[in-house]
């Protein structure tokens, strides 16, 4: 028979946190924001303190990713990648975290069906700014992850209008929420765009200027 105690500890999955996977409770929302962070920077703090604000989202994960399948170039290491992005985004809400290189996935689709399975119970959101949706009908089984959790999308200069017009955007028209940005509760196929103040911070602008290794 499972003591009360245990059952309080039964909410948490996985038990023990185990291999390095965070922690999250039955019932929670929590955002997923997959990047490279190479390196992490200003905007991708400001993406993630609104989508916590306007999503209804409990918690964000920062997925450094192994490496973008659609990116040829290899990023800094992984423990340089995470010290950074530790550095930028010290949240008690926010979780850095190298899950994808753990599971062994890559492609999106491949981390959220894994997720998924991990975490009964957990609500995932995916969170992208805007440039990522513009091209997003180039990612593997790219309608697989829109049918599969709900998406916050968060306004980034210069893509407004490609976003808004993009493949992804045209197809799953009828499926962006036609109110508020609250995806809480949400059943994908659900997708918000989220107009706010921006933020022009880039990794590659800060490569280019030679403040993080190339
Ligand atoms: N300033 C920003 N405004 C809105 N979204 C952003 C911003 N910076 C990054 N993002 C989003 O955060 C996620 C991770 O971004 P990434 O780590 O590739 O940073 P980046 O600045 O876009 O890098 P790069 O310049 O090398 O392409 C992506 O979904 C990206 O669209
Ligand atoms: O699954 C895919 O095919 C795919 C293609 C391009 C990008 N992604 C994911 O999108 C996230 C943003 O990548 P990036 O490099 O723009 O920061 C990151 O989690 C990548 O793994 C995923």
């Amino acid at each position: 028979m499972v003591s009360k105690m245990m059952q309080g500890a039964d909410d948490k999955i996985p038990a023990q946190g185990f291999g390095g996977k965070p922690i999250a409770t039955k019932g929670m929302v929590i955002g997923l924001l997959g990047g490279s962070f190479d390196p992490a920077h200003e905007g991708h703090a400001h993406i993630t303190r609104e989508a916590l604000k306007r999503m209804g989202l409990d918690r964000v994960w920062w997925l450094v990713t192994p490496g973008n399948p659609l990116k040829a170039r290899q990023p800094a290491p992984m423990p340089e990648r995470l010290a950074r992005a530790r550095a930028v985004m010290d949240d008690p809400r926010v979780v850095i975290t190298d899950l994808e290189a753990r599971l062994g996935t890559r492609a999106t689709a491949d981390t959220i069906k894994r997720l998924r399975a991990i975490y009964p119970g957990v609500h995932f959101v995916w969170l992208m700014g805007a440039d990522n949706l513009v091209q997003f009908h180039r990612w593997n089984r790219w309608r697989d992850i829109l049918r599969s959790v709900p998406i916050g999308v968060l306004a980034r200069p210069g893509s407004g209008v490609a976003a808004r017009t993009s493949v992804a955007a045209r197809a799953f028209r009828v499926n962006q929420v036609d109110r508020g940005e609250n995806l809480r509760g949400r059943k994908a196929p659900a997708w918000c765009f989220v107009n706010m103040p921006m933020n022009a911070a880039s990794s590659s602008a800060i490569r280019a200027r030679g403040e993080w290794k190339r």
